[in-house]
């Protein structure tokens, strides 16, 4: 492979080849710029943000149409990009994405402002405006589906939004672009600007123009735009960071059988462990841990790994070899420190090409461990054991992250007390689940901040509350 990298272009290459697929525009500070201005340009035109709502939606609706058209397509850019298996796109991310833009283009005009009660002489109307020129950035994980969470809610609210996709996976979010246009979208009011996040990213987040972002991506880079928010324009800025997501398993978790071990395989290795909700710290009731381990590690050697084009693949390449490099780092450091590695560890007779790593499943990691502590993103579980429900919270909240967890018992009580008191954005009970799109998702402590995605609490971010005041006499 040849890469010739122009201070204007950026490489998109197969993560399961390692072969160049396309170059994309590097997009510069200036140009960043140029297509903020047109942007607020065109939201102070009123093509968009003043259409009556239900035409807007009809626009959003006929996207999600053109998109249920161009599925195939859509599916194999983010495949081919991400090293995604394809199976997973299609039946997944393609059709997740769809749902988002078709029900946020149905819930818009839904949302209604609120009277307050006033008195005698005043009426108090709080409504809800778009906040106007407005900032998606995006992870590689899930291209488009992710671009969909942010899409949906940021238009049918009436804003026109510059989205940066990660350098790695572009394409689909320029194919979505294309298929707006088709739909009808007024130019400008979506806008595509790929390039690296240190100079396309960054200027989006320090553009004083740009008056609400949403992010989703690792903590440090979160932090960066936080503070670079707060050094331009306090813009609104909404962050969906890293977890380490523990799945709990009581001492009763085995009457689910196999329903158990397929959700604990789903979360702990879907989209190879790169999934921000991945629950790759497993803790288990000291009664049941040889036999779940033993099924789960069973169940995780069969996993189909290879060409992600493959419908029967499963399991693909992690993303590039500097995320193989960091996996691996870190799996081999715990084994040196005395844990145990009952399946995967480093690859043997694996594809050669791509940055192939294994279904890999731990007990006894050291404690502090980084397989313990950090966010690996990759097809990397703890197991860990408890004898008490006490325990298991202590565990399941000794995390610096809080996005997601799963609690597996028949016990309701016990359900409701650790769904309760752990502290993450989302708890699923007896599933592992991000909830569906009728529910927020955001994360706690370092895993998220300023707003959430999915429901109608999505508007919040890409709207701004105004009180109209009438004097009544
Ligand atoms: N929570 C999640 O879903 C995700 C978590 N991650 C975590 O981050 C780790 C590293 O992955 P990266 O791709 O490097 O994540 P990243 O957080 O650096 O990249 C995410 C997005 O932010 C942009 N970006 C980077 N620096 C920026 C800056 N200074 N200002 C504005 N935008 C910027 C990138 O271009 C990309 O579009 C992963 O191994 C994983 O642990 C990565 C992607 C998604
Ligand atoms: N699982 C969807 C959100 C994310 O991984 O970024």
């Amino acid at each position: 492979m040849t890469t010739v990298e122009s201070p204007a272009t950026l490489s998109v290459v197969n993560p399961a080849t390692g072969e160049l697929i396309t170059t994309v525009p590097a997009t510069s500070a200036e140009e960043v710029a140029k297509a903020v201005e047109r942007a607020r340009q065109v939201f102070a035109s009123g093509v968009w943000s003043r259409l009556p709502v239900r035409e807007r939606s009809a626009v959003l609706l006929r996207l999600a149409d053109l998109m249920e058209r161009d599925a195939g397509i859509l599916a194999r850019l983010d495949s081919e990009d991400a090293g995604k298996p394809i199976t997973e796109c299609l039946t997944s991310d393609v059709p997740g994405a769809v749902e988002s833009i078709r029900w946020f283009a149905e819930a818009a005009d839904k949302v209604f402002g609120r009277i307050a009660p006033g008195g005698k002489d005043g009426l108090g109307l709080m409504s809800r405006e778009p906040v106007g020129v407005v900032a998606a950035i995006l992870p590689w994980n899930y291209p488009l589906a992710m671009t969909a969470w942010k899409v949906g809610p940021a238009l049918a609210a009436g804003n026109c939004l510059l989205v940066k996709p990660a350098e790695a996976t572009p394409r689909s979010a320029l194919h979505l672009a294309g298929l707006a246009a088709e739909a009808g979208l007024p130019e400008g009011v979506l806008t595509v600007l790929t390039g690296h996040g240190s100079v396309t990213g960054a200027a989006l987040a320090r553009s004083p123009v740009v008056g609400a972002l949403s992010f989703t991506g690792s903590t440090g880079t979160g932090r960066r735009i936080l503070k670079d928010a707060a050094d331009s324009n306090f813009k609104r800025v909404s962050l969906e960071m890293g977890g380490k997501s523990p799945q709990v398993l009581m001492a009763d978790a085995l009457a689910y059988g196999d329903e158990l071990i397929d959700h604990m395989i789903e979360a702990a290795f879907l989209t190879m462990g790169q999934n921000c909700t991945a629950g790759s710290r497993v803790l288990i009731h000291n009664s049941i841990a040889d036999e779940v381990l033993e099924r789960f590690t069973t169940a995780a050697k069969r996993l189909v790994i290879g060409d992600p084009a493959d419908p029967r693949t499963q399991v693909g390449p992690l993303i590039n070899r500097a995320a193989f490099d960091r996996v691996a780092a870190a799996v081999e450091a715990a084994r040196a420190d005395g844990a145990r590695i009952h399946t995967g560890g480093l690859p043997h007779g694996l594809p050669q090409r791509g940055a192939y790593y294994p279904p890999t499943v731990i007990t006894h990691a050291p404690e502090g461990s980084d397989v313990l502590t950090k966010e690996l993103f990759g097809p990397v579980v703890t197991v860990q054991t408890f004898t008490s429900e006490d325990e298991a919270m202590y565990l399941a909240n000794a995390t610096e992250y809080g996005l997601a967890a799963s609690v597996w018992t028949r016990d309701l009580d016990a359900a409701l007390r650790l769904a309760r008191d752990i502290q993450a954005g989302v708890v699923s009970v007896n599933a592992y689940s991000e909830g569906d799109i009728t529910t927020p998702f955001g994360g706690w402590k370092q895993s998220g901040f300023g707003g959430v995605e999915k429901s109608t609490n999505a508007f919040d971010q890409w709207t701004r509350e105004k009180t109209v005041w009438i004097r009544t006499r």
